[in-house]
């Protein structure tokens, strides 16, 4: 698990720029991340608080008053009680081994009312900012009440940094420094170097469910990668699009043209698109269904692919044992089913064993790499699925646009 051999040129202002005579006695509004899959009161994945860790303790360490935001889900009107922050707080606390006072809004007086009674080097969290409608309009109004009582701004959420908000964002028209936290750094020294300048042979694996909301990456990935292998749901349009039967598969007939295209484009630029040579399918999405592994050309009438096949695994190994630095978006097929699920976890576990840097871009498959128990043996695993997706794209992450130059 080796460290990135990359880095991208430090663009914005980091927090680690700022010493204790920056910091000490300042009151610091910190966004971050905080916004864990709970079951009821119960946090059931704690990574994002963990993430974030590293520059709290800093700020703390340094002296500053630590105002830390975050938003919950997505709150359509208001203050609803299974939105709360408090189960944040209260792991937040147990990490940072002291107590974080927890207030009831994120605005006004009370939030005046704490910054007056904190010692130096305590923290306090916010209640969600997405209580307020004017956070995700980014209303400069609401901005600057939320920097009214702070000196200075550390935005350290990464798997928000896609969105303009006004804790994202519209704040740092009011607040100076704005600077960049460790977590946001560390994403974007990962992702951003990973596609700016690899170590080659270099991969993308790019599998889930969606075309539509991958063909940007895919064509952005066409453009820096020496392959790209994929799987998941979406290789059936791409079959389709080849000519082959693929019985009630999930494809996205209004894609076909653009698989089509990809292709094409690859074909161009002399890079290779893998696709699984056989898959595993199906009589019926569910668990216990009757399945078969089969060759890609011979995909049953009212059968589906919901995993890749063996020799489809072996050559993809195969490929990637070749490579120095791999980047994988999407799982192979429906892990979250045992009997779909061997595809992805044979891919997890040829990443963990790799000599080079292995990247895992957000959302279902950091979710897969941790139920394969190989977390802790990737060289990255992001915080943000629709942020890490918007990098890789190559757009401008608002939150990290708007931040100081370095
Ligand atoms: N062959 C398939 N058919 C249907 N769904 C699939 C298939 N392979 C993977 N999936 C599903 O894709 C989902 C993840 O897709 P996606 O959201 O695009 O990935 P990520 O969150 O990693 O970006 C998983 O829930 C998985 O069950
Ligand atoms: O969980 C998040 O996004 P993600 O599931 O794409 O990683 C972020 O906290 C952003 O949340 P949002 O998509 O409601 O703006």
């Amino acid at each position: 698990m080796p460290r990135a051999a990359f880095k991208v040129e430090a663009a914005k202002k980091s927090v680690g720029d700022l010493k204790e005579a920056d910091l000490k006695g300042k009151t610091v509004f910190i966004r971050c991340d905080l916004n864990v899959p709970l079951d009821g009161a119960k946090i059931t994945d704690d990574t994002r608080i963990r993430a974030a860790i590293p520059t709290l303790e800093y700020l703390v360490k340094n002296g500053a008053k630590v105002l830390v935001t975050s938003h919950l889900g997505r709150p359509k009107d208001g203050p609803e009680d299974k939105f709360r922050l408090t189960p944040v707080g209260d792991r937040l606390a147990e990490l940072l081994d002291c107590s974080v006072t927890k207030i009831d809004d994120c605005v006004g007086d009370v939030v005046k009312d704490a910054i007056a009674g904190m010692e130096n080097g305590s923290v306090c969290l916010l209640e969600n900012v997405r209580f307020y409608k004017d956070e995700e309009k980014n209303g400069a109004d609401f901005a600057k009440q939320l920097a009214e009582h702070a000196d200075l701004y550390v935005n350290d959420a990464f798997g928000t940094a896609h969105r303009a908000h006004a804790s994202t964002a519209g704040v740092t028209e009011f607040l100076s420094p704005s600077v960049a936290g460790f977590l946001l750094q560390k994403e974007l020294d990962y992702l951003d170097g990973a596609v700016s300048n690899p170590e080659r042979p270099f991969c993308a694996i790019v599998g889930g469910s969606k075309v539509s909301s991958k063909i940007g990456v895919i064509e952005s990935l066409l453009e820096k990668t020496d392959k790209i292998i994929l799987g998941g749901g979406m290789i059936f349009t791409f079959y389709k699009a080849l000519g082959k039967s693929v019985g009630s598969s999930l494809v996205e007939d209004d894609k076909i043209d653009l698989a089509k295209e990809l292709m094409a484009k690859a074909e161009k630029k002399g890079v290779k698109i893998l696709l699984p040579t056989d898959v595993v399918v199906a009589d019926a999405f569910a668990a216990d269904a009757k399945t078969q592994t089969v060759s890609v050309d011979d995909i049953p009438e009212g059968w589906m692919g919901l995993d890749i096949g063996p020799d489809s695994v072996k050559s993809f190994q195969d490929e990637l044992n070749e490579c120095k630095s791999v980047i994988w978006n999407g799982p192979m097929g429906v892990f979250e089913m045992d009997a779909f699920a061997k595809g992805t976890f044979a891919i997890a576990d040829t990443l963990a064993n790799l000599d080079g840097i292995t990247i895992i871009g957000g959302g279902d498959s950091v979710a897969a790499v941790e139920k394969a128990g190989l977390a802790d043996k990737m060289s990255h695993i992001s915080t943000g699925g629709g942020a890490s997706l918007e990098l890789l794209e190559g757009k401008v992450l608002p939150g990290v646009a708007a931040l100081d130059e370095a």
